[in-house]
């Protein structure tokens, strides 16, 4: 469970996030959605600890990471997958040394333990025949495959996917939605996806939380945010409507 209160977060005298709250649970696929710069991916940074708040807490599983002792933050930072946009894999690195590479930093397993859980998390990710491959020889579907594999080669209790629809045609970018769900759902992490991509909300929004200028205007499911009285998430969809309309 991650808990975050009262986040702000200013650059100069603009104000990015302005207070907020709110509850993820294990087992969720919860998305945090918005226009751009609305401050999804400040949020996403202040969470893992890339960006430090002026104020707020962030816990998970009540400890408190913003906070804690240095060598709780490491143990928290240790439990946190992270999908990074555009996947960030390692270009001179085959596919299967992509997903091995946090074991070589921050494990003590041994080479054949290494090989073996690389292995595991590609299969599972639908890959076993790609391990050899370099990034480039793989289309981009796979790559946020093989990212998924290496943000949960560690086991984490924790996922954090920014935009992992961007650059996927329809299709694959649903694949990719029900692989983070499913995975979610299979080792009961608490999962956490930026995205304005109105298909995934739909297809695995279990929790919404919808940020409007740095101000968490909605809250709900993807059976409810049809249903919603706000007007600035309601011309939000109309937008992304309008936009997967355009680009049949
Ligand atoms: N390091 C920084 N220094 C100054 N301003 C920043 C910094 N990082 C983000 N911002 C600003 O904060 C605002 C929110 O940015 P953020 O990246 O969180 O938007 P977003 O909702 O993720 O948008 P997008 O969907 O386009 O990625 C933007 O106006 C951005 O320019």
């Amino acid at each position: 469970m991650i808990d975050i209160r009262n986040i702000t977060k200013s650059f100069g005298d603009r104000q990015v996030l302005a207070g907020i709250s709110g509850t993820f649970k294990p087992g969720d696929t919860s998305l945090i959605i918005g226009g751009s710069g609305t401050g999804k991916s400040v949020l996403l940074k202040c969470m893992i600890g890339l960006i430090k708040p002026d104020s707020g807490e962030v816990l998970y599983d009540n400890r408190n990471f913003l906070s804690g002792d240095i060598n709780e933050q490491k143990a928290i930072r240790r439990e946190m997958g992270v999908l990074f946009q555009g996947s960030a894999l390692f270009d001179s690195k085959t596919v299967l040394e992509n997903v091995r590479f946090p074991l070589d930093m921050l494990t003590d397993q041994s080479e054949s333990e290494k090989l073996d859980r690389a292995q595991e998390c590609l299969k599972r990710v639908g890959l076993d025949k790609a391990t050899d491959r370099m990034p480039s020889e793989i289309s981009g579907g796979m790559k946020k495959r093989v990212g998924i594999a290496r943000a949960i080669v560690l086991n984490p209790k924790y996922l954090f996917c920014d935009e992992p629809n961007s650059g996927l045609d329809p299709l694959t970018s649903i694949k990719i939605d029900q692989l983070i769900s499913e995975i979610t759902d299979e080792f009961k992490i608490t999962t956490i996806v930026i995205t304005h991509d109105m298909n995934s909300m739909m297809e695995i929004g279990e929790k919404i939380m919808f940020l409007y200028q740095g101000h968490k205007l909605w809250e709900g499911n993807s059976n409810t945010i049809t249903q919603s009285d706000v007007k600035e998430l309601n011309e939000f969809i109309y937008a992304n409507k309008l936009l997967r309309e355009a680009e049949k």
